[in-house]
């Protein structure tokens, strides 16, 4: 049997870390949401008890590095399960971007053998497994729109934010998560948290509020040791694009955009100097 997946890229509406904990990761309180740029995963059940991972995509590990090889492992080991899988990558999203490309896939290749081996996990389980894998990766396996906190894996689902274009713009430049929370620090923060301000602009319904809100504590860690960033999240500004902001721990940048006729110019504008550039819709 054969099944697919979809994976879609997510972005931070707003980002705010609290605190750095004793384990070494940080306390955040973050809204997510999903966008209709996403991996398409395809998985076949092997006889053999092996994982075998391909994909169209030359720049990513295949082997156990690869978040989905990890997410098989997981499941087959904690499920017990002895029959193996082919799983292939149809990569869209752009790697190492800020998007969760790689938790997206893990948490789809979880939904996926779920159904496949027909284990009945319930969502708030796989969760649970999704969090050995990664901080985004819960957060991956229901989508939505959501306020993570904890790490990232305490979810509390929230209404879609206003409908609107989402334009997505990665310089070629590879971030690491790792880095970027590695040289923040949380006692010289200046902003104030985003989050309520979004929570507030979803409540309402307000675009004009939700870009006003948007905010992300690492976005001045990202800008300052890449200026490149620091150039198109201006370029997106300038070009008219209603709210813009870095996703995660960067690169990517997003616009968002209410008016349709708006959409070519900032992505035209974009694609001058950018080649990873998207104009995609929020998932609602
Ligand atoms: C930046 C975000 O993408 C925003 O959604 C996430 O907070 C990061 O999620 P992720 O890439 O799934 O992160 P993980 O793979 O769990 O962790 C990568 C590294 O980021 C740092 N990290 C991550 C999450 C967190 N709450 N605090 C951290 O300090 C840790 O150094 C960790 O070793
Ligand atoms: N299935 C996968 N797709 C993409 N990258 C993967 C995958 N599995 C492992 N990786 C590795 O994970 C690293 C991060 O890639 P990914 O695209 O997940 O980053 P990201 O979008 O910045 O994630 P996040 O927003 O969760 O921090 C890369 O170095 C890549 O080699």
């Amino acid at each position: 049997m054969k099944i697919f997946e979809k994976a879609p890229a997510k972005i931070n509406l707003s980002l705010d870390v609290l605190y750095k904990r004793e384990d070494g990761y940080h306390e955040v309180e973050m809204v997510m949401t999903m966008v209709d740029l996403a991996d398409r995963i395809e998985m076949q059940e092997l006889p053999r008890d092996t994982i075998i991972i391909s994909s169209q995509a030359g720049y990513i590990p295949l082997d156990e590095k690869n978040l989905a090889f990890q997410a098989a492992r997981l499941i087959k080991d904690r499920y017990e399960v002895k029959q193996g899988v082919y799983i292939h990558l149809n990569k869209k999203i752009p790697v190492a971007a800020g998007l969760a490309g790689g938790s997206s896939d893990a948490a789809a290749a979880l939904r996926g053998l779920n159904r496949l081996w027909k284990l009945g996990i319930p969502e708030k389980e796989l969760q649970t497994l999704g969090a050995e894998l990664g901080s985004d990766v819960p957060f991956c396996i229901s989508g939505g729109t959501a306020v993570a906190r904890g790490r990232g894996e305490k979810l509390e689902p929230i209404a879609s934010p206003p409908q609107c274009w989402v334009i997505l713009a990665k310089p070629p430049i590879n971030v690491s998560t790792a880095e970027i929370y590695g040289k923040f620090n949380a006692k010289k923060i200046k902003r104030q948290p985003s989050t309520p301000n979004i929570l507030a602009a979803i409540q309402n319904r307000s675009f004009d509020k939700l870009c006003e809100g948007l905010g992300n504590v690492l976005e001045d860690v990202t800008l300052h040791s890449y200026p490149e960033v620091r150039h198109l999240k201006e370029c997106m500004q300038r070009l008219g694009a209603d709210g813009v902001l870095m996703s995660g721990s960067g690169p990517t940048v997003f616009g968002l955009v209410s008016k349709e006729a708006k959409v070519p110019r900032i992505y035209n504008g974009l694609r001058g100097f950018c080649k990873d550039v998207y104009a995609v819709r929020m998932l609602t």
